[in-house]
């Protein structure tokens, strides 16, 4: 699959704010003038929505970014009920979690959206089944990567692998961003500093910390408005 435009969105980490990046992206890129709509392969995690279905809360970031209130397109082939490894959660419930699946859902997004943006789950290498994760994915999606860095201490190294593991699978990166977390972290600025002088891919920016008032409540989606806050501070590569 070769898409013109659009991006697949890869982290350090799970819950280091990838889902806020792929909101942001989508509402650049919607500003830009391209039809957009996000992505994720799959989802773990469970709440109950207003109208009673089963809802996952980056889905529905994604739908809200997307500016879709209905659920007439699917965003997310397989929405899993644990927040736990997709792999496991899917295992139990008998269900093999298939590239395949994932890519046909995608390409009926592709054909009527100028523009995607695919959320990875959790870090690049998560595995889907015994033998594909998530880097098969990006390979076989093949859109330029943006890697989201969550800014605590560890994430150097994390950033450093996560960067040859999506060259190694011959995926181009397009940019990173750093991305402050709640607790903004001591040597912020020289950590970002090391970062750039070991990652040869464009800065696309720092997020900072979100406003209290703009914080996500846990089992609920961002805020159109946090997707806007963080938008601010990115650029599109
Ligand atoms: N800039 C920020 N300021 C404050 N809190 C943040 C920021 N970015 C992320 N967070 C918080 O960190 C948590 C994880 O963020 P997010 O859900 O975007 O991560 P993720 O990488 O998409 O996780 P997953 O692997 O589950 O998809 C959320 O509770 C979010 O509110
Ligand atoms: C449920 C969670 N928020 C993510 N969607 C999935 C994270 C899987 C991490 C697996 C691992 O690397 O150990
Ligand atoms: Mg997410």
């Amino acid at each position: 699959m070769n898409l013109s435009t659009g991006f697949f969105i890869a982290g350090t980490d799970t819950e280091i704010g990838k889902t806020l990046v792929a909101g942001a992206l989508i509402v650049k890129l919607k500003e830009v003038g391209q039809t957009t709509v996000g992505f994720k392969p799959v989802a773990a995690g469970t709440y109950v929505g207003s109208d009673g279905q089963q809802c996952n809360e980056d889905v529905e970031t994604l739908r809200v970014a997307s500016g879709l209130d209905s659920q007439n397109y699917v965003l997310c082939p397989y929405v899993l009920d644990e927040p736990a490894a997709p792999h496991l959660v899917a295992e139990k419930q008998n269900i093999r979690l298939d590239c395949a699946v994932i890519l046909d859902a995608l390409g009926v997004l592709t054909a009527e959206f100028d523009a995607v943006v695919v959320e990875g789950a959790g870090g690049f290498l998560v595995p889907l089944n015994s033998q594909e994760d998530l880097g098969d994915l990006a390979q076989a999606i093949d859109l330029p990567v943006i890697l989201v860095v969550g800014m605590r201490l560890g994430c150097i190294n994390h950033a450093l692998l996560t960067c040859e593991a999506i060259q190694s699978r011959q995926l181009s990166i397009a940019g990173w961003v750093a991305n402050t977390l709640a607790e903004e972290m001591p040597f912020l600025e020289e950590n970002i500093q090391t970062l750039k002088d070991r990652i040869f891919a464009p800065f696309l920016g720092i997020i900072p910390s979100l406003p209290k008032t703009l914080q996500k409540q846990a089992n609920s989606p961002y805020s159109v408005d946090a997707l806007h806050f963080a938008a601010q501070y990115i650029r599109l590569p």
